[in-house]
């Protein structure tokens, strides 16, 4: 391949993982993983508890350090340099299991504090924006409350928008909905396949919501003990599973 088509196959990835491994001290949590991620693909990770999958994703934005093999966004690879990282950040969203919402702060507070402070966006300009995307997840009216007023699937969806008031190319959604109660699943995971179903942003969810992979996933990713056992189309993955490890776990989530 020309020095000129492999630069061009590169970008088309907007995220690549190359030969990734990373230790919790002795402990080898992630084991050569390979991913490539293009532009816009929506992918579902998934797989045993402990198995690694939140560790991959917040290597991403450097939330943990790998220590071998490459990661690399937009074709520039992530080594912590500070500058990097401030972009990766703006680039990259996140939302996590438990909200990491700051508590003292009104929600609207909390949407307009990174692109006031982290952007410099104008604060009439920020407000505008976090209730264009507070609307958009269904809850303009509670931008005066504070995160203990709301329910845990309201304060989940504040989170999305406070991630998309960033304008991100990527979001990362670590386990956005197993710290809800289970009436408050399907509020969240509305929001999540209406963004999936607009196109256009790139998507990493670990998430145990199989009917949420179906729907919505590019590519379903099966994570063990550190590796990528399996991936495939969800009708593929689902139907016709091919390692015996992936057959298990289905059949353990799926009745
Ligand atoms: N900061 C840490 N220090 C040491 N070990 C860690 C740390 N974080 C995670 N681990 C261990 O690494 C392994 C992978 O954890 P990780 O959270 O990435 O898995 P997971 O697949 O997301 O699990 P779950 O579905 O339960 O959230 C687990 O055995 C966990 O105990």
């Amino acid at each position: 391949m020309s020095e000129a088509n492999k630069n061009a196959a590169v970008n088309d990835y907007i995220i690549r993982m190359i030969n990734l491994n990373k230790w919790y001290g002795d402990f080898h949590v992630l084991k050569d993983i390979n991913l490539d991620v293009k532009q816009g693909e929506r992918i579902v990770i998934c797989g045993p508890s402990g198995s690694g999958k939140s560790t991959l994703i917040r290597c991403i934005n450097h939330l943990e350090e790998h220590q071998k093999g490459q990661i690399v966004i937009e074709g520039e690879e992530l080594t912590g340099d500070i500058k990097h990282l401030e972009k990766v950040r703006t680039n990259v969203g996140m939302c996590f299991q438990h909200f990491n919402l700051f508590p003292h702060l009104t929600i609207m507070d909390n949407l307009t504090l990174a692109p006031i402070w982290v952007r410099k966006t104008p604060k009439a300009e920020a407000e505008a924006t976090a209730m264009k995307y507070l609307e958009r997840v269904k809850i303009p009216d509670q931008a005066d409350k504070f995160p203990g007023q709301l329910s845990g699937g309201q304060q989940q969806r504040v989170a999305i928008a406070r991630s998309l008031c960033m304008n991100p190319k990527v979001m990362l959604f670590d386990e956005p909905t197993s710290a809800l109660d289970p009436e408050m699943i399907s509020e969240v995971l509305d929001v999540m396949v209406e963004l999936a179903e607009e196109g256009g942003m790139t998507m990493l969810c670990v998430t145990h919501e199989m009917g949420f992979a179906k729907q919505v996933a590019d590519r379903v990713i099966f994570m063990d003990a550190g590796q990528i056992i399996e991936e495939n189309t969800p009708d593929e993955f689902f139907n016709n599973p091919q390692s015996e490890r992936t057959q298990l776990f289905l059949s353990q989530i799926i009745h």
